[in-house]
């Protein structure tokens, strides 16, 4: 059944060497009762220990069933202990946080018993030792005697070949000695028993071999046994323990532990709980950026002009950079500058206008089209006839900065799109009040656009001759219904001899001409909320189809077609370059191509869409046809957005501080955890524990402990929003701004269990490393 072959067993501590076993040969019967007599410090434990498997010898062999051990593995020896050992400490070695009938079940448990069957085993078991009434116990409610009755209970349920039993009787008095000493004889006439005891008396009463030890040696075996060997019959069933099962193990563990549990839980918590409040914080801090910026930006125009810039050039490298060394080459490197290099020209064609034109019309109302076409409109001042404009340039300056920039922008324009078809929204019935006349009712209507307290641009009133000054308040009716004569310009340009045109200065002559258009000031409109404001600038506003118009019947005039033949202006005689020429073409009406476009989104998303439509339109295209476009709201939405997400970065990065102190916190608790329970690590390696069943009830264990702290971290954070709500309306009228969004709810507590594993496995890892014997020594 069970030989032992010359086996050594050799301690060294400190240069002296112990020498526990020190060849050791015997066999035993598969059924007798062996004692084990002998002084202490003679090697009996560790003999019980190299035949349990819990302790490896040096050297020899031990032969099971026909089977050297001499290559097992550690699987084999854990599987070995499940199977065919069971042990009895002297001092019983229950887990305390288990019931009893846990306790005798845990054997079983390791070697993945069905639930019903542990249960049948294990009640089988207890009625064998006859404690079949005590089986709701816990261990600490039970005496030492049925204690121990216990532990031989659990020796048995997994029914194994060997009892091995360290001084069972050690901490017994004399009575129940007697009684668990008859238990065991009981057991030994099915099984091979060997027991250690220091109790000569004893042994000599119940066991039917005595084997005397002394300083490593055999020195007498009262009925010594030679066994034949025959070939292997010995088969190992291996040990396995699910992860369910050590989280239930470690779940009884924190139970008995609740309060600990609990403040150990709360101060790994506090990472958590800040983290959670930063991104609360941060995520209804960028809703209500996130609003307001639907409200006051949604409107603008993605504005496609004829020159842009090109956000996407690498300004790295750029001219007057700051970035680098000085060079201490004696010569000078020529460079484009930075705008230069960025400034893009869009070739506006016809292809692409068509290309426009196709945009889902659900996801726009309206499209503009603005022109750099000059309008010679004459208006009747006091009397006296006189060129005017509807521009809001200082009077005599000529073209301003400002409209250059709103073409890029396409913010503060003059002339406001036409409705697309008859579904969609009015532009201006849309943003603006009428405050006085009526919306605009054909392409010659103009209104004066003000802002909410009724100002407009002093130089937009001066342009068409009004003599006003700062701050004097002027009756709607003086603007309303005003007039004035829109000339052609076949009539206003006049041919002179040289060739050349000029203007005519015959002002009164032209205005009668009966072919003229006549424009009309239809009302006042006022800008109607927020999301409008800056849409038109304050000044005079026209329709998109007036200048439409105007190129309409000019594009074949004498002065257009002239242009159109020379390089040189046909009024100065100025030599022009290409540019120049299609710039002025442009401004005499020569050119239906629109100077820019602005594309008014219903709302972000829509935006987003008609992003993608038109950089479709550049995908394959050179560089140089590429057609870019300004989109002024999404810019400003990409700046306040990275910064929100930098300052929550940074936030995150100083709470994410507290999450690594409490990942710490629960390895250094792990680790005690540990140290208290290296008992318990004895017991279960002894019940054939695999080193990874050992790490997984740790891992178990902080897993748990990361779940609930994760958990009520986030509750924690959760309820701490109500109170700083409440804080932030009164001091700044912003409602709900703290909002956890369950998504980070739920990564929190991902990251809170992840970390505290990884904080809790090292001192797992250290648990399963420990030596079973050792661990069993532990007190
Ligand atoms: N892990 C160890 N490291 C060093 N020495 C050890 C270790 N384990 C046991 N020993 C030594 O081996 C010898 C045998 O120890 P063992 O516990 O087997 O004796 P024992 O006969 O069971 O004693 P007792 O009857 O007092 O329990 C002792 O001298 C002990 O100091």
């Amino acid at each position: 059944m069970l030989a032992l072959r010359n086996i050594k067993k050799y301690y060294t501590v400190g240069g002296t060497t112990t020498k526990a076993l020190d060849g050791v040969s015997v066999s035993f019967r598969r059924q007798e009762f062996v004692a084990i007599l002998g002084a202490s410090g003679s090697g009996k434990t560790t003999l019980l220990n190299v035949i349990g498997g819990l302790d490896n010898y040096d050297s020899g062999d031990m032969i099971i069933d026909g089977k050297s051990t001499k290559d097992f593995k550690d699987g084999d020896w854990d599987a070995y202990r499940n199977n065919s050992i069971g042990f009895v400490f002297q001092s019983y070695n229950l887990i305390s946080h288990l019931g009893i009938i846990e306790n005798v079940e845990l054997g079983m448990t390791l070697s993945g018993v069905s639930k019903e069957k542990k249960r049948q085993h294990a009640t089988a078991a207890l009625e064998r030792v006859g404690l079949a009434e005590h089986m709701h116990k816990k261990p600490n409610q039970l005496s030492g005697g049925q204690m121990q009755r216990v532990a031989i209970a659990r020796a048995l349920a997994n029914d194994p070949d060997i009892l091995l039993c360290d001084e069972p009787t050690g901490a017994l008095d004399t009575e129940t000695s007697l009684q668990i000493m008859k238990l065991i004889k009981e057991l030994s006439k099915e099984k091979l028993v060997i027991m250690v005891t220091h109790n000569p008396e004893l042994a000599y009463d119940y066991a039917n071999r005595i084997i005397e030890f002394s300083d490593g040696k055999i020195t007498n075996d009262s009925n010594p046994y030679t066994e034949e060997i025959h070939d292997a019959k010995f088969k190992l069933k291996r040990t396995k323990m699910s992860f369910f099962t050590a989280l239930k193990l470690s779940f009884n563990n924190l139970r008995t532990k609740k309060g600990r549990t609990l403040l150990t839980a709360f101060a790994s918590s506090i990472g958590i709980i800040s983290i959670g409040i930063v991104l609360s914080l941060s995520n209804g801090f960028q809703k209500q950026i996130d609003k307001t910026q639907t409200e006051t930006l949604s409107k603008f125009p993605i504005t496609i002009s004829q020159i842009t810039t090109d956000q996407t050039i690498n300004q790295k490298n750029a001219l007057g950079s700051d970035k680098g060394s000085y060079s201490n080459k004696k010569e000078i490197t020529p460079k484009q500058s930075e705008q230069d290099k960025a400034q893009h020209v869009n070739h506006i064609n016809q292809e692409y206008i068509d290309y426009i034109k196709k945009i889902n019309p659900s996801l726009t109302n309206s499209i503009g089209y603005s022109r750099t076409v000059a309008m010679n409109i004459l208006g009747d001042v006091n009397g006296d006839i006189k060129p005017i404009s509807f521009s809001n340039a200082t009077p005599n300056s000529g073209g301003s900065m400002e409209s250059a920039m709103s073409s890029m922008t396409g913010i503060g324009i003059s002339s406001f799109p036409t409705k697309l078809n008859n579904d969609s929204k009015d532009f201006l019935k849309e943003n603006y009040n009428v405050i006085a006349g009526e919306y605009p009712t054909s392409a010659t209507d103009i209104v004066l656009i003000v802002d909410r307290q009724n100002a407009t641009n002093i130089n937009a009133l001066k342009n068409i001759g009004l003599n006003v000054k700062e701050n004097e308040p002027l009756p709607f009716d003086d603007i309303v219904g005003k007039e004035f004569k829109l000339i052609s310009n076949n009539t206003y340009y006049q041919k002179i001899p040289t060739g050349n045109f000029i203007p005519n200065t015959d002002y009164q002559k032209m205005y009668d001409n009966t072919g003229n258009t006549t424009i009309r000031v239809s009302g006042i409109l006022r800008v109607k909320s927020s999301s409008s404001m800056n849409l038109l600038s304050p000044g005079f506003a026209y329709s998109n189809e007036l200048t439409a118009k105007i190129v309409d019947e000019n594009e074949q005039s004498d002065i257009v077609k002239a242009q159109r033949d020379s390089n040189k202006n046909v009024m100065n005689n100025e030599s022009l370059d290409a540019q120049a020429k299609d710039n002025l073409l442009a401004y005499l009406g020569g050119t239906s191509i629109p100077s820019s476009i602005l594309i008014y989104p219903n709302n972000f998303s829509d935006k987003e869409q008609i992003l993608t439509y038109l950089d479709k339109y550049n995908k394959g295209k050179d560089k140089e046809d590429r057609i870019l476009y300004t989109d002024l709201a999404g810019t400003m939405t990409q700046l306040t957005g990275g910064l929100m997400d930098a300052i929550t970065y940074v936030l995150i990065a100083f709470a994410g501080i507290s999450l690594v102190t409490s990942m710490i916190m629960i390895g250094i608790i792990t680790y005690t955890s540990v140290l208290e329970r290296t008992k318990e690590i004895g017991v279960l390696k002894a019940l054939g524990a695999r080193k990874k069943d050992i790490t997984r009830v740790f891992d178990a264990e902080t897993c748990i402990l990361g779940i609930a702290s994760g958990s009520l971290g986030v509750f924690i954070a959760y309820a701490t929003t109500f109170p700083i709500n409440s804080l932030l309306y009164k001091l700044t009228d912003l409602k709900n701004v703290a909002q956890l969004n369950p998504k980070h709810a739920l990564i929190l507590v991902i990251i809170s269990t992840i970390l505290t594993m990884i904080g809790g496995h090292i001192p797992a890892r250290i648990a399963a490393k420990k030596d079973a014997a050792i661990a069993l020594r532990a007190e």
